[in-house]
């Protein structure tokens, strides 16, 4: 079975960012389904498995979902064909999941690493109004971010944790992720 590295932490913590360079380095991603609409430049089949709510609900009726979550009034969730073809590829990918995401992968499938990804309160307020858009979207994030993705519950989930908050360039914080993927790849 092939070894999948869950990223998980706060939103703006840069998982996008560093999924997108892992897999730059020959370290696919997998594609999670949602039904959040795509924000500008994203693409489906690319970012996400972009899908309506009546096929997200029929697909979890029909048992097409490992796991599946509910985040910000929108659904997540993993195919189990996604994860089944990673498995049968012998390749390792990585993932992005919330801590739900975490821990019902962890029970069904052992070969989860997960790297929790955390960022400063701050570097998440600024990068999300940053971003632009929805400001109460922005707001509920970082809501969520200082109750429970900066809380225990995350971080004691964590196999492993890099901080990369607007003190630390991206270039170093993805040399230290290299570096763990490196060892994960190695180790387990
Ligand atoms: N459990 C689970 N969580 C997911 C999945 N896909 C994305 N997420 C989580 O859903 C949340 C929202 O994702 P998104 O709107 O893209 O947020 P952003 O990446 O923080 O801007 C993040 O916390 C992701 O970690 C999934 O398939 N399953
Ligand atoms: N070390 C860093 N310093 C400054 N900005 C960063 C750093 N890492 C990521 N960012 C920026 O933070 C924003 C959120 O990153 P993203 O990968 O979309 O986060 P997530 O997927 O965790 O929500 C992006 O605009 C990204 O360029």
């Amino acid at each position: 079975m092939s070894k999948v590295i869950a990223l998980f932490g706060p939103s703006a913590s840069g998982k996008t960012e560093i999924q997108a360079s892992l897999s730059a380095i020959g370290v696919p991603k997998l594609i999670t389904a949602t039904t959040r609409k795509p924000r500008e430049g994203e693409e489906d089949g690319v970012h996400y498995h972009f899908m309506s709510h009546s096929a997200f609900e029929k697909g979890i009726a029909a048992g097409k979902f490992m796991e599946w979550t509910r985040y910000n009034g929108e659904l997540y969730g993993t195919l189990a064909a996604s994860i089944e073809e990673t498995a049968a590829s012998r390749q390792p990918a990585t993932i992005i999941l919330d801590l739900a995401g975490v821990l019902a992968l962890k029970e069904r499938y052992s070969h989860i690493f997960a790297l929790y990804i955390g960022a400063d309160i701050a570097s998440i307020k600024r990068r999300l109004l940053a971003r632009g858009g929805d400001s109460e979207d922005a707001q509920r994030r970082i809501a969520r971010a200082e109750e429970i993705e900066l809380g225990e519950a995350y971080l004691g989930t964590a196999d492993r944790i890099v901080w990369n908050g607007d003190d630390v360039s991206f270039e170093a914080t993805l040399q230290q992720v290299e570096t763990v993927v490196k060892e994960v790849l190695s180790h387990y």
